[in-house]
């Protein structure tokens, strides 16, 4: 039997909408303890059989005192089990418990803030840094704190920066432990989880692999699992799991929908086939999904477009034998919260979520959803997957697709395709593909005068996309030497006709995405 959460000491991470809440979780893991996020509708008899050490509280967009204010079930605070509220976790525990309040004041905090530890010997703060760095996103305060508290944290623009009490184990902050923008967050969050809650390490990557093998197990059967396989990190970490928990009920697809980078088909087809012993089922359906995409513009609907040709295809695939009942995809958390959730907005709907028609004949294996992609790359070095593969650039399903502003014709995607090759092969050569997490070329759909070999030309302008990142969520912008972005410049005017600018895009995200729909 697969483990489960009542196997390890866990925290149960309640979700309130914030595009932070995953991290929360896997912050936790990171220190070897076990925890899930679950919507915050979960009933506190629930949480009982779940056996937690104990329970956070995320952020959220809502506010407490609006219509739309998301609440838990008040019996939750009766469990005996240690609360960390984080933001509109703390705002509700304010507005929940008697004697707290939390009010909407007129400025908004977003961003780093400087706050004074009040209440040294709190637990939670314990050993750290009086004047704490922390990251501040809120428009709404704890005015008042509920009966039993007291105010541990305070900065000049938030009074009750932090709450406790300590004697029912409940512990809130204004602030946001989990990003990197937060100091001393990670160790906050290690003093909540051990100290206060006495959780113990007893979770650990491997028994992410075991207990996902026995769940792959127990749900297939003897049935046949149709993968889509794209070459990237994610679908071939989910290929070396099923093949590791089913063996030759596999099947692998790989998709060629005409949206791939330069000669990227025939490396797929050469690493994962050749090199890695794959039996992969290869479908050429370029023109298919370019016939779709003719006359299109909308990112979304492009998205939705490409989501449903990839399970056309595979639908097709598996035709071919009479018992594929599963679909699996390397589907990551990231691809999950940006397409949107009951309670998280939509950012983009990824073609393997949000792109799913409604009326899906398979059922989902994904056994990746709750990881960032840093700890995807952690289990496929612990799957022993050859580090070229697991420390691969990323590279979105709908391709060049959503890297071409305005309509994908053959013309379009030649520039972007050869500009990108181009770009790839200097930054090797200059060593950047070591360091920079994530670089394309994209065409944003602007046209401008150039004077070429004393000819006007009115063409279009590519730009260059490199940023740094660890999972995905957030990211900077890279700093490339301007000798390199110079002579691939010079290399895409040169060698790609129609281009007559090359730009430089120097946003993180966010305020940007990554990539441009
Ligand atoms: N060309 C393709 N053929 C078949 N399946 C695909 C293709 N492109 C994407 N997919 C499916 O969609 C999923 C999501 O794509 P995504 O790009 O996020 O992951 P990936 O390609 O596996 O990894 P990476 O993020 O490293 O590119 C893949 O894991 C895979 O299951
Ligand atoms: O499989 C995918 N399907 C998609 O629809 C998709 N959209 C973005 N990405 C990749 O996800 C990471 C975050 O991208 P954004 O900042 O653009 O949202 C980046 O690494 C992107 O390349 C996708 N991957
Ligand atoms: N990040 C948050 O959790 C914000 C909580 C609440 N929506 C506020 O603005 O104060
Ligand atoms: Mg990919």
């Amino acid at each position: 039997m697969a483990k489960t959460i009542r196997d390890y000491d866990s925290v149960v991470v309640l979700d309130f909408g914030s595009q932070y809440n995953q991290l929360i979780t896997r912050r936790i893991r990171e220190m070897g303890v076990y925890s899930e996020l679950k919507p915050h509708t979960i009933t506190a008899a629930q949480i009982k059989d779940m056996n937690p050490k104990a329970i956070i509280f995320s952020g959220g967009p809502n506010s407490v005192n609006g219509e739309n204010a998301l609440d838990v079930d008040p019996e939750i605070f009766k469990l005996g089990i240690p609360i960390l509220g984080i933001c509109y976790g703390m705002q509700l525990m304010a507005h929940d418990l008697p004697g707290g309040e939390t009010t909407t004041a007129d400025n908004s905090e977003y961003g780093q803030a400087k706050i004074e530890i009040t209440d040294k010997k709190s637990k939670i703060f314990q050993d750290l840094k009086p004047d704490q760095t922390v990251l501040m996103s809120h428009g709404d305060f704890v005015t008042k704190v509920p009966d039993g508290f007291e105010i541990t944290a305070t900065s000049g623009s938030c009074p009750i920066s932090a709450m406790a009490d300590p004697e029912r184990g409940f512990y809130a902050v204004q602030f946001h432990p989990e990003v990197n923008l937060t100091d001393e967050g990670r160790e906050m969050l290690r003093h909540f989880v051990f100290d206060i809650a006495g959780a113990e390490a007893n979770w650990s990557m491997e028994d992410f692999i075991n207990d996902a093998i026995e769940t792959i197990r127990e749900k297939v059967g003897d049935k046949r699992v149709l993968l889509g396989l794209s070459g990237g990190v994610d679908s071939s970490v989910v290929a070396v799991l099923l093949h590791r928990a089913i063996g030759d009920q596999l099947v692998s697809v790989f998709v060629d929908h005409g949206l791939l980078r330069k000669d990227e088909a025939q490396q797929v087809l050469h690493s994962l086939g050749d090199d890695f012993g794959l039996n992969i089922d290869f479908v050429d359906a370029g023109k298919l999904f370019l016939g779709k995409l003719k006359d299109v513009t909308d990112p979304e609907k492009k998205r939705k477009i490409i989501g449903k040709e990839f399970i056309d295809t595979f639908s097709e695939e598996a035709r071919k034998f009479d018992d594929v009942d599963f679909l699996a995809q390397g589907t990551l958390y990231t691809d999950v919260i940006e397409s949107g959730t009951d309670t998280a907005q939509t950012i983009k709907s990824h073609h393997n979520v949000g792109g799913l028609p409604d009326d899906l004949q398979f059922k989902l294996i994904e056994p990746l959803n709750k990881l960032f992609k840093d700890e995807v790359r952690e289990l496929g070095e612990k799957l022993g997957m050859p580090k070229e593969l697991v420390w691969r650039q990323p590279f979105p399903g709908p391709g060049l697709a959503i890297r071409i502003i305005g309509e994908v014709t053959p013309e379009r995607l030649r520039m972007v395709r050869d500009s990108d090759a181009i770009l790839r092969d200097e930054f090797a050569k200059a060593g950047l593909d070591k360091t920079i997490w994530q670089y394309f070329t994209a065409l944003p759909g602007i046209r401008s005068v150039g004077v070429m070999g004393d000819e006007r030309t009115y063409d279009e302008a590519i730009t260059i996309r490199a940023v740094t990142s660890v999972d995905g969520m957030t990211a900077e912008y890279a700093e490339v030497p301007w000798e390199v972005l110079g002579k691939v410049s010079k290399r895409i005017v040169d060698e790609v006709a129609g281009v007559n600018r090359v730009l430089y895009d120097i946003t993180g995200k966010p305020p940007a995405t990554i990539e441009y729909e």
